[in-house]
């Protein structure tokens, strides 16, 4: 569930000011070079300081493409799987040359005949969208004029902003599908008179897409795929998965369930399987979750006030690239933009608190390059999709409130989620999360164990040095992003 009202941060009584001090009970030790790594464990890269040139190589999309240990390999092309003709013209559109690892692997069971259900987990950023839209649109039936205004296929996402981005990309990919609707369900602000449903593409949040099937605006009855994206987090908790469940429910028996996300933890996956049953599956192990182009970054704080600085200092240093900064509450992100805004800087923030034609304005500015600095909770840690964005600032590890243990314990999942905002299909990024006491270091430490990943320490009494870091992989950002581009 979105931890979007947890609370972070511990007493600052008990603050830490060196990593050591808080490394006692923890099973992991630092490194010299003041990286997170676990005892003995085997990593993916050893020892990387700062001072490593891994960033000084610019890695070419067809290099990734061509690498078999890369989640964006493929040996066959879109043409081989089997995709229409005018489908294809569109990812030519979009300038997708190849397919990813996820794509070539998912596409062939998901548009088999007869349909099967699928369960599909890919890392951050590698794709997992065109899988899904590609099915939906092999799978709609815009034949007749009748059948284009019959909704047939439905996606489901948590979030508006989500849903919306989704829906982009529906219309990209199907852009040479003639008679082609779509029709995004999110909440509206003001009451209006539910219209009836005439597209065959529908995507939309599963409270409002629930309302309309039960208000019979959309009729359900030729409804033959039904998508969930971020299922591991629609299908968690509470709210969402009646909400899913109730919309699946009104669908025909025969709708094909796909279920889409780049985190699944064990017990999400049983529920998973019982929500698409008997699904083909692409799973991934806990170590193969992180992205390699993510560059995984802490930063000790000696209170929340230099968590504040520190923010301020980096922001300094971002002439170029977008970046989101995640914090644990809407309080937090209303004061952090109060405060920032007040000395002059331009920042965007996006909670759950403010209205949905607001958000919708926030979230395009910030797409659009307009704005360059996105405050936000948990809404938007999953899913969203900006190349431009380099920078993801952990100002608050995020938590959750694990009611067996009744303690905040790290959310392993949304870490990986937020983290992800950046390194977008091959592209490289940094991830710096701020730690202000040893609860902190304590949940990020169990983070760095629990996908045996680096993360290695920002040394704040050399800016220079943190500066000289970030540019480095910034201009690398954008020489990849310039390359995914024209190739
Ligand atoms: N085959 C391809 N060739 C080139 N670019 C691609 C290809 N497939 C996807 N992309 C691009 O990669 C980016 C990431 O894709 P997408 O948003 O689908 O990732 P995802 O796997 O759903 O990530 P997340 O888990 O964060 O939701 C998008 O900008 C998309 O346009």
């Amino acid at each position: 569930m979105s931890s979007e009202n947890t609370e972070t941060g511990g007493s600052l009584a008990d603050r830490i000011t060196k990593p050591e001090e808080a490394a006692q009970p923890a099973p992991t030790t630092e490194s010299p070079e003041g990286s997170l790594v676990e005892d003995g464990a085997s990593k993916k890269s050893q020892g990387s300081g700062l001072q490593e040139t891994d960033y000084d190589v610019e890695v070419k999309l067809s290099d990734l493409q061509a690498d078999p240990n890369n989640p964006l390999f493929s040996v066959k092309s879109f043409e081989d799987l089997g995709l229409d003709p005018r489908i294809l013209k569109g990812l030519a559109a979009m300038k997708f040359r190849k397919p990813s690892k996820v794509q070539e692997r998912a596409l062939p069971l998901l548009m088999h005949n007869p349909p099967k259900n699928f369960i599909g987990q890919s890392q951050s950023g590698t794709g997992k969208t065109a899988a899904f839209v590609l099915n939906v649109l092999s799978r709609i039936d815009l034949s007749t004029e009748e059948m284009c205004h019959t909704p047939q296929a439905i996606i489901l996402a948590p979030t508006r902003e989500l849903a919306r981005q989704i829906g982009s990309v529906v219309n990209d990919m199907g852009v040479f599908l003639e008679g082609l609707e779509l029709q995004i369900s999110v909440p509206v602000e003001i009451a209006q008179r539910p219209k009836r449903v005439t597209a065959a593409v529908v995507v939309g949040t599963p409270g409002t897409v629930g309302e309309q099937i039960k208000r019979r605006v959309l009729n359900p009855t030729a409804v033959r795929v039904l998508v969930l994206d971020e299922a591991d987090n629609m299908l968690e908790g509470q709210g969402l998965p009646d909400q899913c469940l109730r919309v699946k429910n009104m669908l025909p028996k025969t709708v094909q369930v796909v279920l889409f996300s780049a985190t699944f933890p064990t017990e999400v996956r049983l529920y998973a399987e019982k929500f698409a049953l008997n699904a083909n599956q692409i799973s991934l192990r806990q170590e193969e979750l992180t992205v390699e182009g993510i560059k995984q970054l802490f930063m000790d704080c000696n209170s929340e006030e230099e968590k504040y600085n520190n923010l301020v200092q980096l922001y300094g240093l971002l002439t170029v690239g977008s970046s989101i900064i995640f914090v644990g509450t809407r309080a937090a992100a209303a004061e952090i933009e109060k405060r920032m805004t007040a000395e002059g800087h331009t920042v965007a923030s996006l909670t759950g608190a403010i209205e949905g034609a607001q958000r919708d304005a926030v979230i395009d500015a910030f797409r659009s390059g307009q704005a360059k600095v996105l405050i936000t909770t948990n809404v938007l840690a999953r899913g969203i999709d900006v190349s431009t964005v380099s920078l993801v600032v952990n100002y608050d590890v995020p938590v959750v409130f694990d009611p067996r243990s009744r303690h905040r314990e790290p959310d392993y999942q949304t870490y990986l989620h937020r983290i992800g905002r950046t390194g977008r299909f091959g592209r490289i990024g940094v991830a710096i999360t701020f730690v202000a006491n040893r609860e902190e270091w304590g949940w990020l430490n169990d983070i760095s164990n629990h996908f045996a990943c680096h993360i290695d320490r920002l040394d704040t009494s050399d800016w220079d040095e943190v500066e000289r870091m970030i540019k480095k992989t910034i201009k690398n950002t954008r020489a990849q992003a310039r390359f995914a581009v024209e190739q």
